[in-house]
């Protein structure tokens, strides 16, 4: 049964060497949303430029809900400079100010998300005040939070992120994201006992953690699951753990099994490498034959 998710924050062109591919984290996991049938609301903002009206019609013709999407004229449509030299290591170049930092309360989104049965959101959003006062309004009114940590230099801090992982209820990491956090509080290197940790701190029900190529670790209250990963071709890393975190969520809502949902998150993250950007349809049928391409484990 398709469930209601609401993604809230960035919605951008990322600029690649190659040319602009659409992109911002909430924007792809919506996208990915779509593609798996589920009904998706994204709550962003952009401009009316022409970069703005050709977000539109990319958006228009994936099929995606723009109602709570608001147009401004002043501030220029997000983009992000992307840097592909080194590709499993992508670095972004966040042009600020960009339209999706003011993205204002509404009382028609605040509803939709009292009423959605996830809430998707990511500490980028979070970088200019009125956002963060926006998704500070609406995280209370939803019954399931889920944070999508994607640090980005240069913005964020402890503070903020202590206050998003706080409201959280599921939240997703890389393993990069999970030693820099653990760091914090000087917790011992093990993952699985950093990820316990972190769990009590914030009062979390589900945190998951993603290894690229070697796969994910999740924990659920005190079960620890992980699931291994898949060597494939890599083109860029772009929108990879957008498509893990938009492919686990449409299954643990629908619910899947913690270790099934874990399982195909990782075929389609490692699909999407494989293709430039971050949002191209995943072919279900191809990804099936990356069990054969099991990747070694890390540990
Ligand atoms: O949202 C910030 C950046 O992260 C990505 O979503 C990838 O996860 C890019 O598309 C975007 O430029």
């Amino acid at each position: 049964m398709p469930k209601e998710i609401v993604c809230f924050g960035e919605m951008l062109w990322d600029l690649l060497p190659t040319g602009k591919v659409p992109g911002g984290a909430p924007m792809n996991v919506a996208i990915h949303l779509t593609y798996q049938g589920q009904k998706v609301r994204l709550i962003s903002r952009l401009c009316h430029d022409e970069l703005g009206r050709e977000l539109i019609l990319f958006l228009r013709e994936k099929g995606l809900d723009l109602a709570l999407v608001q147009v401004e004229q002043t501030h220029p449509t997000g983009t992000v400079v992307v840097n592909t030299a080194n590709k499993t290591e992508v670095q972004y170049s966040i042009v600020a100010p960009a339209a999706w930092d003011f993205i204002t309360y509404e009382p028609e989104a605040a509803q939709t998300v009292s009423r959605c049965d996830a809430f998707v959101f990511g500490s980028l959003a979070a970088r200019q005040e009125i956002t963060r006062q926006t998704l500070r309004q609406y995280l209370p009114l939803s019954n399931l939070n889920v944070l999508d940590v994607n640090l980005r230099p240069p913005f964020y801090s402890q503070e903020l992120l202590e206050d998003l992982l706080t409201q959280a209820h599921i939240a997703k990491m890389n393993h990069h994201e999970l030693a820099e956090i653990r760091g914090w509080y000087g917790v011992p290197v093990d993952a699985q006992e950093s990820m316990r940790f972190l769990v009590r701190r914030f009062g979390l029900d589900l945190l998951i953690v993603t290894r690229g190529e070697h796969g994910a670790l999740a924990l659920q209250g005190d079960q620890y699951f992980e699931q291994a990963g898949f060597t494939v071709d890599v083109a860029d890393t772009i929108g990879s753990g957008d498509a893990f975190l938009a492919t686990f969520l449409a299954l643990h809502l629908n619910n899947s099994p913690v270790p099934e949902a874990l399982k195909q998150a990782c075929r389609a993250g490692s699909w999407v490498a494989t293709k430039a950007g971050a949002t191209p349809i995943i072919d279900w049928d191809a990804l099936a034959a990356l069990d054969q391409n099991p990747a070694p484990d890390i540990e």
